[in-house]
């Protein structure tokens, strides 16, 4: 039995009918070149023989006195988890993002483990998907990443590659699996709260910094206070699913230019987008949107469960100025990096904790609803930059399925592979109509800020 952590068991409590908590990723695969016609089908029927399920697939959740924990599944069902589909004529990508969009919508069942894959063969120019759908509470985005990279090889020759329900367990050194008792569980919990105590006066010293900045600085006032637009109306449970790729290279040449990082330059496409998209529906507020960016605290090798703090950043959407807006961006995101680089994970997660009180308050009871913390989630997760193969398939694309929230109806992740960067957009389909204009929104950011830096 595992007890599941504090930030695991809220992806749990967080979710609600129209408010699925889970996430996913859409692997687009090509045949092999010596495939048949029926590659797919014959794929199919050799991962129906992986019965072997590991962690964290083979989690189910139970509830003892209170405490949500993990345990293994003895009577694992994987037809139901793994599902053999084919997509409408004329299988088109379109075709491929309205099938997600729909499977994203749907809930699992809790009295299972807390995942699906879906192989979907039909696609045009000999190519297959595979859409993996897994529970936040059991994996976050770069543990997602982490396991999808130990599915895949470099080696376009190698074969009986398991597929990610199944990959064999790794030697952790820093952990002793065994120890997994009630004691060694409140034993770690008494550990943990000393680190908890311990944070206190770096938090509360942080805490009044930011508070006093704000007072000074009108840029920094509004991360207290974000607008209110349509991105944070409440949602329905129909999602759609956009996604595309962008040059790395090019995101990287607007980086040098500027003397920004690729991340400020993603930042600032989505700023442009979501401006883009605002003005189009006539809902661009006066103040900028903000954004709330996850950053990364795993410094161990470890693939499940969450080890996430968040930075909330100004998108200055009210500038209509391109460099303006990106150097601004660039600014306001360094400013807390350093914050965050004189502080411990403990001390990072707890300043996290508080900063995000208000709107995990409203997620939560919503009971404030016009309080707003941020407007929008992006979140920035590199994955592999050499060609990855499955079972000789060539992989051609990785794309980040996540979630909408009440209040917070667009998700904007994007993952990398080779040269390119991958968004995917989550959103609920009724509350932001034809959403997916964002993806020529996000070029045309990309594109003006190009133009802005003299590269063509
Ligand atoms: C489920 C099964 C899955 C199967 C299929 C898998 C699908 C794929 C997983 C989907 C799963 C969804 C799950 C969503 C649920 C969450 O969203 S949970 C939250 C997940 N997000 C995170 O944990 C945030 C992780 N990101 C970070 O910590 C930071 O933003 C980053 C990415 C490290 C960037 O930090 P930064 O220091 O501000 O960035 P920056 O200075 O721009 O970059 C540092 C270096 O990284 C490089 N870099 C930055 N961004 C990128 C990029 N996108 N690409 C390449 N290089 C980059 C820069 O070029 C730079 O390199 P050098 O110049 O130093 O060589």
């Amino acid at each position: 039995m595992k007890p599941l952590s504090p930030l695991d068991q809220i992806f749990l409590w967080m979710e609600k009918r129209q408010q699925p908590m889970h996430v996913g990723g859409l692997q687009l695969f090509s045949f092999p070149e010596d495939a048949p016609a029926d590659y797919v089908a014959q794929l199919a029927e050799g991962l129906r023989g992986y019965r072997n399920v590991t962690s964290p697939f083979n989690r189910r959740l139970i509830n003892r006195v209170g405490q949500l924990a993990w345990v293994d599944d003895d009577e694992l069902d994987l037809e139901h988890h793994f599902r053999f589909e084919a997509l409408p004529t004329p299988g088109r990508i379109r075709e491929l993002l309205a099938f997600v969009s729909a499977e994203h919508s749907h809930h699992m069942d809790r009295q299972r483990p807390l995942w699906e894959v879906h192989l979907i063969e039909g696609l045009q120019d000999r190519q297959f998907a595979i859409y993996t759908k897994i529970h936040h509470s059991l994996v976050d985005g770069i543990s997602a990443m982490r396991l999808a990279g130990r599915m895949l090889s470099d080696d376009p020759q190698q074969r009986n590659m398991p597929p990610i329900w199944a990959l064999p367990p790794r030697l952790r050194k820093d952990k002793d699996e065994s120890q997994t008792s009630l004691w060694h569980s409140v034993l770690g919990l008494l550990d943990k709260s000393g680190k908890q105590i311990g944070t206190v006066p770096a938090v509360a010293r942080e805490l009044l910094r930011t508070i006093s900045e704000a007072r000074k600085d009108p840029a920094y006032h509004s991360l207290f206070a974000a607008p209110q637009c349509v991105l944070n109306s409440g949602i329905t449970n129909s999602r759609r699913f956009a996604a595309q790729s962008y040059s790395l290279d090019r995101i990287r040449a607007v980086c040098s230019a500027f003397g920004t990082t690729v991340n400020d330059v993603i930042m600032a496409m989505c700023a442009a987008a979501l401006r883009s998209y605002l003005l189009s529906q006539d809902e661009l507020p006066e103040k900028p949107l903000i954004a709330m960016v996850p950053v990364s605290l795993r410094r161990d090798d470890s693939e499940e469960g969450n080890q996430v703090g968040v930075i909330l950043a100004s998108l200055f959407t009210h500038l209509s100025d391109p460099a303006e807006r990106l150097l601004r961006i660039h600014e306001g995101v360094k400013t807390q990096k350093e914050r965050y680089a004189a502080m411990s994970s403990e001390e990072v997660i707890n300043y996290t904790g508080l900063t995000l009180a208000p709107a995990a308050f409203n997620l939560l009871t919503g009971l404030a609803p016009k309080w707003q913390t941020f407007n929008v989630v992006i979140s920035n997760i590199p994955g592999p930059s050499e060609p990855r193969y499955w079972n000789g398939a060539r992989l051609e694309g990785m794309y980040p399925v996540s979630i909408a929230m009440d209040r917070l109806a667009l998700n904007m992740t994007l993952t990398s592979y080779c040269d390119q960067v991958e968004f995917g957009l989550t959103a609920c389909r009724r509350t932001l109509p034809s959403m997916q204009r964002m993806l020529d929104y996000l070029e045309d950011g990309l594109r003006e800020l190009e133009a802005a830096a003299g590269l063509f």
